[in-house]
């Protein structure tokens, strides 16, 4: 028999539980993504650098709409030496107070947005402050700041204590500005500034077609200025704020709304909590739910939370209200992408508003373009399908492949509508928008594949193909018709002279008469002039 060998060295001793917890530690979140920064969107030089640049720009277009300011935004970047980046951001918005600005931007999880129901780009309060953690891990510098409310005007540096994620604010001093706003500007290390699909000049080109209420001015590192003007001078309405539906909560969103209410009865809190709970609705509840509707929301523990989610779960409800939601509309959508890729046709859809979680409300809209500039050539000349992604108007550029755009695509039978995305200039583009986008990650990069999510957007893409497929059998239709016309007329002007000869009648008169019976059996004469100049009667305005 061989002998086992023994599993652990005699030499070595077995450590104990004291010993190894001798070295437990606490990590603070900058610490976190400090070694994980790849989860803040900072994976790659060009990637990193389009990060920096969007979570600036949301804040701006965010801050601008909150405080009811037409946006005005300004983007610079200054070429450092080995892949490092001078970049600023000026908005117009409402600025920052001094009390405040450490918290704002040198805090990770610290903001205005987070747990507020309301169609933001910003959620999470991880963004700016990322920004500043990214600028002091590759460069060792603050960033700096001048902000300018309707109180006061300063300029400080900034960077994150990150052992316990606490924000050190240097160099504070006073500053005269006019009108308010915040800018921001510091020296990134490890990115990159590339034109192309996923580059700064294209993410700030998309971001202002679907904000056509704002202004961004862009110089980039060749000192090229580009201007991105306005076209709408109203303010979009401000996001209305709601209550969150009953289906679309977790336990711990129950438990933390019913620590904060300063409501009696657990049967007021949840009607003045959330949308939808009605009195009736509580009577429904309490036959469903096994807990004391009357006793204090600070009484709730996490048993009661998860018999309340449920009894929610067993009792219908009427769908959350929707118009909170903010989206882009058909026109702006046509506009969109007709400035993009400039297309021979456009079919546009706009979706009802549906729920995910249950009870999440969201809205999808599409569009597939074909011919222009749509579709993406590939090295054999075939194409690979151009998706452009958006969520609550802004433009995802990256980590396709797990979002539930992609997804949805590649679930469309496009052979049905006699679609080849790989044979055929195709472009498709979809926005979706909501109070809360569950991104695949903290970058924001990718929606998650959640299956209503996904349905949804595959249902807008089938609208779309089923219009695109009508105006391709069209398409055809009309090119068949075109070249059995141009095969006749041809011997038109030799049977008319046949035809006078013939019957002693005037050959101008037989010539007239057999054109016309040939186009009003083949085509309408508008319709020849136009697909004779390379045009068809169904293009986009
Ligand atoms: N340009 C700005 N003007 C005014 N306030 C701003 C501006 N930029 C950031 N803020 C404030 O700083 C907070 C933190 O910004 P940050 O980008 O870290 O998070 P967020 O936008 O709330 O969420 P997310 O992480 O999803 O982007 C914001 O919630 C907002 O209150």
């Amino acid at each position: 028999m061989i002998a086992m060998p023994p599993i652990n060295n005699a030499n070595e001793t077995v450590g104990s539980a004291d010993s190894i917890f001798n070295k437990f530690k606490e990590h603070s979140i900058s610490e976190f993504f400090k070694k994980n920064k790849q989860m803040l969107g900072y994976s790659g030089l060009a990637h990193s650098m389009v990060t920096i640049v969007h979570e600036y720009v949301t804040n701006s277009l965010d801050a601008c709409e909150e405080a009811g300011i037409l946006p005005e935004i300004t983007v610079s970047i200054k070429d450092a030496g080995e892949n490092k980046y001078w970049i600023s951001i000026e908005d117009n918005g409402p600025g920052i107070p001094k009390k405040y600005i450490g918290k704002a931007l040198a805090t990770i999880l610290a903001g205005t947005k987070f747990n507020s129901y309301k169609q933001q780009r910003g959620q999470q309060g991880i963004g700016a402050a990322g920004c500043t953690l990214f600028s002091s891990m590759t460069t060792g510098k603050p960033i700096h700041i001048e902000s300018t409310t309707l109180n006061e005007s300063y300029a400080c540096d900034l960077s994150i204590n990150t052992i316990d994620n606490t924000p050190v604010v240097s160099n504070m001093s006073d500053i005269n500005h006019s009108g308010t706003g915040l800018k921001v500007e510091g020296v990134f290390g490890e990115i990159k500034y590339e034109r192309g699909d996923r580059g700064v000049y294209e993410y700030l080109k998309r971001t202002a077609l679907v904000n056509p209420h704002c202004q961004i001015a862009f110089i980039d590192p060749e000192s090229e200025k580009y201007i991105f003007t306005r076209s709408i001078n109203a303010i979009p309405k401000k996001p209305k704020e709601v209550k969150p539906h009953p289906l679309g909560l977790s336990i711990n969103d129950i438990i933390e709304f019913s620590q904060v209410s300063q409501e009696k009865k657990i049967s007021t809190f949840l009607q003045n909590s959330f949308t939808r709970v009605s009195p009736k609705k509580i009577e429904e509840l309490r036959k469903v739910c096994n807990i004391d509707f009357d006793k204090p929301p600070s009484e709730i523990n996490w048993d009661d939370a998860e018999m309340l989610i449920n009894a929610f779960k067993k009792i219908d409800w009427i769908a959350p209200d929707a118009s909170s939601l903010s989206i882009l509309g058909k026109s702006q959508i046509k506009t969109t992408v007709l400035n993009i890729l400039n297309p021979e046709y456009i079919s546009v859809t706009e979706r009802k508003p549906k729920v995910f979680y249950g009870g999440i409300p969201f809205i999808i809209e599409s569009a597939i373009a074909i011919g222009g500039n749509a579709g993406k050539k590939t090295e054999d000349n075939d194409y690979t399908s151009n998706i452009m992604r958006f969520a609550n108007k802004v433009p995802l550029l990256f980590d396709a492949g797990s979002c539930a755009i992609t997804e949805a695509v590649k679930k469309v039978s496009w052979k049905r509508y006699d679609i080849d995305l790989e044979k055929q200039p195709v472009s498709i583009m979809v926005n979706m928008s909501s109070i809360y986008i569950p991104y695949s990650g903290v970058g924001k990069e990718s929606i998650q594949q959640d299956q209503s999510i996904v349905n949804e957007i595959k249902f807008a893409l089938m609208d779309c193909a089923r219009e695109m497929h009508h105006y391709l059998k069209n398409k055809e239709r009309d090119k068949i018709e075109m070249s059995k016309y141009k095969s006749i007329i041809k011997y038109v002007d030799h049977l008319s002279s046949d035809l006078a000869f013939i019957t002693d009648m005037d050959r101008g008169m037989i010539k007239e008469k057999l054109s016309t019976l040939v186009e009003s059996h083949y085509i309408k004469k508008k319709d020849i002039e136009e697909t004779d100049s390379g045009e068809s009667g169904e293009q986009v305005i």
